[in-house]
């Protein structure tokens, strides 16, 4: 199972299932069944990978009207535990094995206001600029540990979202990405809130949950 961040660099070709009669496994987190393919990132410690999650919702603040985007997907574990709150989830990851994870998810716990695409959030223009992906009121980023590129802060930055909640494993690029995010949204964007998460107990490691609000 993949536990690094950015798990794309995993060669898929190499996957040999050696005992039983599935290729993946299944983790409940709340009410949600999730299923996990070998080179699809999950959080390594769900119990508290559910603190996570509530605390995204509590930051998302959705209401029924709202679209999302939920870009670094992964399996759809942050989409589909806002899908009830929302009117549509869009989720984007690079690793194709997450997005069809993604899919059966969505399909296994009858959610389906979710779409969930492939693509490479370091070409933005390409993967949200192209049809099919519409506007988004909230934005959920869960970037690897080294953060957002510099094309996907210049389009959060400009985007039309009341709020962006970036979730992440790496206080350091969170840091510099939220202050480069203020920053090129010339005062549209302010951070409100940061809530830690002890996701890595006895560990120096920590998640962090950071919520921008439009000015
Ligand atoms: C920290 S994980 C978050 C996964 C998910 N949000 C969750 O909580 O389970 C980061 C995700 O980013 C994806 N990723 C890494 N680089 C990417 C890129 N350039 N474009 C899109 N997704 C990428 C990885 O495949 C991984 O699923």
């Amino acid at each position: 199972m993949s536990g690094e961040k950015g798990g794309h660099d995993m060669d898929e070709g190499r996957e040999r299932l050696l005992a039983g009669s599935k290729k993946y496994i299944e983790q409940v987190l709340g009410r949600l069944v999730f299923r996990i393919s070998a080179n699809s990132f999950f959080q390594t410690n769900p119990m508290q990978a559910q603190l996570l999650y509530n605390e995204v919702q509590k930051a998302a603040k959705l209401t029924s009207d709202d679209t999302v985007l939920d870009l670094f997907c992964g399996t759809g574990t942050i989409g589909l535990s806002l899908a009830a709150s929302s009117k549509h989830v869009v989720g984007i990851d690079i690793v194709a094995s997450a997005i069809e994870d993604a899919n059966e998810n969505a399909m296994a716990n009858n959610i389906a206001n979710v779409t969930f695409e492939q693509g490479n959030l370091d070409k933005v223009d390409a993967v949200l600029k192209g049809a099919g992906i519409p506007d988004a009121n909230v934005v959920v980023v869960d970037p690897p540990r080294a953060g957002l590129h510099p094309g996907l802060l210049k389009f959060l930055a400009q985007c039309q979202a009341k709020r962006i909640v970036y979730v992440s494993c790496n206080p350091v690029s969170q840091v510099r990405d939220l202050e480069l995010l203020e920053e090129k949204a010339e005062g549209r964007f302010r951070v409100s809130s940061i809530q830690p998460v002890d996701m890595f107990p006895n560990t120096p490691h920590v998640e962090s949950v950071a919520t921008l609000e439009r000015v």
